[in-house]
């Protein structure tokens, strides 16, 4: 296929899917253990239901939602480990059951916790096995290889037995790992849990530029949404198997209001003042928290009303955290 050709085909097409699953029930009592045995019971769990979606080459896109919301089936149903009961897939516009192999050549897909580095060898061991097994043409391999050691800053890496890394040298080793064959789109689960503060900004760094610079098309699942606001232009939720939202951060912070943030300073010794449409939530030494929706108050409203006391000594206006958004959206799900 030609370069114009796969720009116009979608990165994914999800189309209608559902995946219903039997789970064995069993109520773990002693006095049940005959009965378990002789009449078992299942339950069916539909983890993803009917679900539509389309992801476009190039986009850098959230899969988020919360814990059992069908995060892993997509990205398993996508990577062509499990089956849809129902629907359609294509990813690149291949089917991942029938075209598995082709596929794997060209999308990369990493579990979080999981890692195909070989544990008592150094990395760049693994890194060979790889470009054996896969039969990576030697230009592109070290194309490629040149590409991570220099962005993920791997030289030390290399070297060392993957037992001796890090966790965060072992998730940029793992990501460059898969990396090597060149892929064109990646699901990355959880690629930021457990990392530090430096780990985590040199991964996002890392995958931005990716996106950006080479173009991959980038879904990534986390429950770190800070990290996603940061990483992604789009996010989708999903929510019991349905898709409930699909936006970027903006419009997702609309639904549930305009909230916005204030801090407010005032001089030493005065108590936080009771302002209108505002709620307090939080003072601490001479800096009081509040909370607004501009969609009911307007900001220059807010300044208003706030120039009028010549207590203030500063103002911060920021947006809501989207962690807080966040759980207000699963709360109202969840209530639902
Ligand atoms: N192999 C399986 N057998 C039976 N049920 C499963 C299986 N895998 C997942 N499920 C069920 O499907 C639903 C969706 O699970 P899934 O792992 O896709 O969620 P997730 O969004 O990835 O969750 P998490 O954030 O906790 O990883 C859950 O109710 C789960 O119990």
């Amino acid at each position: 296929m030609n370069d114009m050709a796969r720009q116009d085909t979608p990165a994914l097409v999800l189309d209608k899917v559902t995946k219903e699953y039997s789970q064995w029930q069993r109520s773990g009592e002693t006095k049940d253990i005959i009965r378990n045995l002789l009449r078992p019971e299942k339950r069916v769990v539909t983890a993803l239901d009917q679900v539509s979606l389309v992801i476009n080459s190039g986009e850098f896109v959230a899969y988020a939602g919360a814990n059992g919301a069908g995060k892993s089936t997509t990205i398993k149903i996508l990577s062509g480990i499990l089956t849809p009961t129902k629907g359609g897939v294509t990813v690149l516009g291949l089917n991942p059951l029938k075209d598995r192999i082709p596929l794997m050549h060209r999308v990369g897909v990493l579990f979080g916790q999981r890692t195909e580095l070989w544990w008592d060898h150094p990395v760049i061991t693994s890194f060979q096995w790889k470009k054996d097994v896969w039969n990576i043409p030697d230009q592109v391999y070290e194309k490629n290889l040149q590409m991570v050691t220099e962005l993920l800053d791997l030289p030390d890496i290399l070297k060392t037995f993957a037992r001796e890394l890090s966790l965060g040298q072992r998730m940029r080793a793992d990501i460059a790992m898969l990396l090597l064959h060149g892929p064109e789109l990646i699901f990355l689960d959880e690629p930021t849990l457990g990392l530090d503060v430096l780990a985590k900004q040199q991964m996002i760094g890392f995958l931005k530029k990716l996106n950006k610079e080479y173009g991959t098309t980038v879904v990534v699942t986390s429950h770190d949404m800070d990290d996603l606001e940061e990483m992604a232009q789009r996010v989708v939720f999903i929510n019991k198997g349905k898709i409930a939202f699909d936006g970027d951060f903006d419009s997702l912070r609309s639904v549930m209001g305009g909230f916005y943030r204030i801090l407010v300073t005032t001089q030493p010794g005065v108590p936080a003042l009771s302002l209108p449409e505002m709620k307090l939530l939080h003072s601490e030494n001479d800096v009081h928290e509040y909370e607004f929706d501009r969609t009911k108050v307007p900001i220059h409203e807010v300044l208003g009303n706030l120039s009028n006391y010549s207590q203030i000594l500063d103002l911060e206006i920021k947006k809501a955290p989207i962690e807080d958004v966040v759980a207000s959206l699963y709360l109202s799900w969840k209530e639902n």
